[in-house]
């Protein structure tokens, strides 16, 4: 289980980068990669492996990997952290111990799934007090919650029917590159291997079996509301996007570990992802992984399988960082994201979501007007939002007005305020050497100790964090 690295052995790009990779394979201490010059018989060997699609044209001035799942990174030359993100995963990941599984299953799983068998058969068997609150305690505790048998059959059938119409109208699912991207650079970033579903949003909800979905999202999400544990934070929760239908279309497509509302800024509070894929076993991969809080958190808390008729539910936050493992069938997934109000009002876009009905809805048909008004912070903001008409498109200068009142606050700075010093210093690291300054040399003197004897398994991808814990493997467990 190695990354096959191949790379143009002629060219000084593909070797300043081959050097980094180099660099980070010796300080991980694990062997993750197999480098292959080209052009040579073992790099040949590599290239009759990937499928027709797959297969570079030619090397020259290329770098290319290929994963152990099968999935093919193109021109890593251009972003030599792209591997070595890889490498890092590899080295850093751990599955849960045995110890982890039970406990996350006591809370999470087995109360929900006692409440289903004792429904038996009942529609909407979530929705009874006891459930509740049981999903209210595994969302508080360990930020997920799972539901099988979510939906009435019939509506399970008529959404899948819905997707496998609008399929051919998906589009790439995009990553939060794409919104700063244009032109060329949109279209690689949409062409990324680190997301491969294609997606297709039903905005006015009207797709089959999209109202039935929606309305039983919205009871699950009310009732939430009304349980101790949940309450708090579900408080301006009165509002959801469009349905998102997505399709992982096997070939190892999948959606590298992320975070959903990365910055905490734009009003996604809790995702549930509906999963309507019959007979999936083991195999067909594609497993949603949950890991422990923090975005350079390597310890997997849980593998959900995207069975039928499953729903899982999370928080969008920094506590529930995710990926979809490497699909090899088609893999359907609706996922609906449920947003603050309060939180929204603090930026921009989502501020300006909030006044697009035919974007984001409230939930469970409450009234607009008088949800605005419960999410705002003082008299002052309440008065300003008294004012504006539900559906409207902003003036440059209302902007700048609502700005001044909301306290608006750009990602640029709220990404400033969120870096730590190291992020810089990894990043100026980087970039020296990736222009040839030898790679030891520049992380000696961006990072001074850090990347030394015991500290140098740190990530150097994700944030470096002073005595980062690493989790232990599970055989060092007593
Ligand atoms: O399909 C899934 O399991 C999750 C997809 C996801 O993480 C996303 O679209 O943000
Ligand atoms: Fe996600």
């Amino acid at each position: 289980m190695v990354i096959h690295v191949l790379y143009d052995a002629c060219c000084p790009t593909c070797l300043r980068a081959i050097q980094l990779v180099t660099f980070r394979e010796d300080t991980l201490k694990a062997a993750t990669t197999e480098l292959h010059p080209w052009p040579s018989a073992g790099a040949e060997e590599v290239l009759r492996g990937m499928a027709f699609g797959e297969r570079p044209a030619s090397l020259r001035g290329r770098v290319w990997a290929k994963l152990s799942s099968g999935l093919v990174l193109p021109n890593c030359q251009e972003d030599p952290m792209r591997l070595i993100y890889e490498m890092e995963y590899m080295a850093f990941v751990r599955l849960p111990t045995p110890q982890i599984r039970a406990h996350v299953d006591e809370i999470v799983v087995l109360p929900l799934e006692r409440a289903r068998q004792d429904a038996k058969g009942r529609a909407r068997w979530w929705s009874s007090p006891s459930a509740l609150r049981s999903a209210a305690r595994a969302l508080a505790s360990q930020h997920f919650a799972v539901f099988d048998d979510f939906l009435p059959e019939a509506t399970c059938e008529a959404l899948a029917a819905s997707a496998r119409s609008a399929r051919p109208e998906m589009q790439r699912g995009a990553t939060g590159a794409a919104s700063k991207a244009t032109g060329t650079d949109l279209a690689k970033v949409l062409n990324e291997p680190s997301r491969g579903d294609v997606v297709k949003f039903c905005d006015d909800g009207k797709m089959s079996g999209c109202p039935e979905l929606l309305d039983a999202l919205d009871a699950l999400v009310e009732g939430l509301q009304g349980c101790e544990e949940t309450r708090q934070r579900l408080r301006c929760v009165d509002w959801a996007n469009g349905a998102m239908f997505a399709i992982y279309p096997g070939n190892a497509s999948r959606y590298i570990k992320h975070v959903d509302n990365t910055l905490g800024t734009d009003g996604r509070c809790l995702t549930a992802v509906l999963y309507l894929n019959r007979d999936w076993t083991k195999q067909h991969g594609g497993s949603l992984r949950l890991f422990e809080p923090g975005m350079q958190n390597c310890q997997v808390k849980r593998d959900v399988e995207p069975i039928w008729n499953r729903l899982v539910v999370f928080w969008s936050t920094q506590e529930v960082p995710h990926e979809v493992m490497a699909c090899y069938k088609d893999r359907l997934a609706i996922s609906v994201w449920f947003l603050c109000g309060a939180q929204s009002l603090r930026s921009r876009e989502p501020f300006t979501r909030l006044f697009r009905p035919e974007k984001l809805r409230c939930i469970a048909g409450r009234d607009r007007r008088q949800r605005l008004l419960h999410a705002a912070a003082n008299q002052n903001e309440r008065e300003a939002l008294a004012q504006l008409p539900l559906d409207c498109t902003f003036t440059q200068q209302q902007l700048s007005e609502q700005a001044r009142i909301f306290h608006w606050r750009t990602e640029e700075d709220v990404q400033k305020d969120q870096d730590t010093e190291q992020d810089l210093a990894i990043r100026t690291a980087v970039a020296k050497a990736l222009q040839g300054v030898p790679a030891a040399e520049a992380f000696q003197a961006a990072v001074p100790d850090k990347m030394q004897s015991a500290k140098c398994s740190l990530p150097l991808r994700f944030e470096l964090v002073e005595d980062f814990p690493l989790p232990r493997r599970p055989q060092d467990d007593p």
